[in-house]
């Protein structure tokens, strides 16, 4: 009857990938047989997705259905946790290969992180820190690309008289939206968060939602989120996982008005478990 742990056979049957096809926007990032270990304990089976540039995809789900295992595979942050098999394309490079430079690929393809996790730093600094590293010195190309970053992250009409200010005395939401200044200063392809609102109160989750809509037309977006209205204001595209597999997986507006397997609908519906 049941298949690992509680998918049911009949959820296994009714599995329903669509996956994204519009040559406007093309595959950037795809997952192959992605399998990811914790020790022995198996926590993703068969992760297969495709995600289309430009857009926003969000991967939902009950908690501990391993949402954040797979987005965290994306740019390698389980490394050091977990064994991670399987290929994980992102133009043309498989990024799941030990010779690939893990540091580059993550400049390429950021992440955000539930909690804002501002450094102990200046504003400026919070955001001149990685450029420095990355060899940008000179004080003009610093301070266009902190502007830049900023304004991108709708940060800077807020901070542009306090930017040497300590980044610890932001709200939260203003944290969270340094945090994608930050991450965004060194132009990545794709931007992964996960969960970045839930510690959020609703005008800052709303700003932010904006911002990721902006954000969009420069950047391959991919997001975890518990909450079922933001996935539907903002993606395109839904992933729905549940026991460590995607069991559906198809446009935004599918999954909420059209699911196809039970289990989606309940979850969506709010009638799960
Ligand atoms: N570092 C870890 N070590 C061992 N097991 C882990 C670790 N991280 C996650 N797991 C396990 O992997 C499974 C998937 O967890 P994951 O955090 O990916 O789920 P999730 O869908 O993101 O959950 P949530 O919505 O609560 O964040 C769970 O059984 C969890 O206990």
């Amino acid at each position: 009857m049941f298949v690992n742990n509680d998918v049911s056979k009949q959820d296994m049957e009714e599995r329903h990938i669509v996956q994204p096809h519009d040559p406007d926007h093309p595959v950037v990032l795809s997952t192959e047989d992605l399998h990811v270990y914790y020790g022995k304990s198996e926590a993703l089976y068969e992760g297969d997705l495709k995600f289309a540039q430009n857009q926003i995809t969000a991967l939902i789900g009950p908690s501990g259905s391993g949402k954040s295992t797979f987005l965290r595979s994306l740019n390698r942050m389980n490394d050091r946790i977990a064994t991670v098999t399987g290929k994980i394309m992102y133009r043309g490079v498989d990024v799941n290969q030990p010779d690939v430079d893990v540091y580059e690929m993550r400049r390429r393809i950021g992440m955000v992180f539930q909690r804002p996790n501002p450094f102990a730093k200046s504003i400026y600094d919070n955001i001149a820190f990685a450029l420095r590293l990355r060899g940008v010195t000179a004080k003009k190309d610093l301070d266009e690309k902190v502007e830049r970053s900023l304004r991108q992250a709708a940060l800077w009409d807020q901070v542009k008289d306090e930017l040497t200010k300590s980044a610890l005395a932001l709200s939260g939401g203003q944290a969270q939206r340094l945090c994608i200044a930050r991450a965004i200063a060194l132009r990545p392809d794709i931007l992964l968060l996960d969960e970045p609102a839930s510690a959020l109160d609703p005008v800052s989750t709303s700003q932010l939602e904006d911002t990721l809509l902006k954000l969009k037309e420069h950047y391959t977006i991919i997001i975890v989120t518990h909450n079922m209205q933001q996935a539907a204001r903002i993606s395109e595209y839904t992933a729905f996982f549940n026991q460590g597999r995607v069991l559906e997986y198809d446009t935004t507006s599918h999954i909420f008005t059209n699911p196809r397997v039970q289990v989606t609908s309940d979850y969506v519906s709010g009638n799960f478990g």
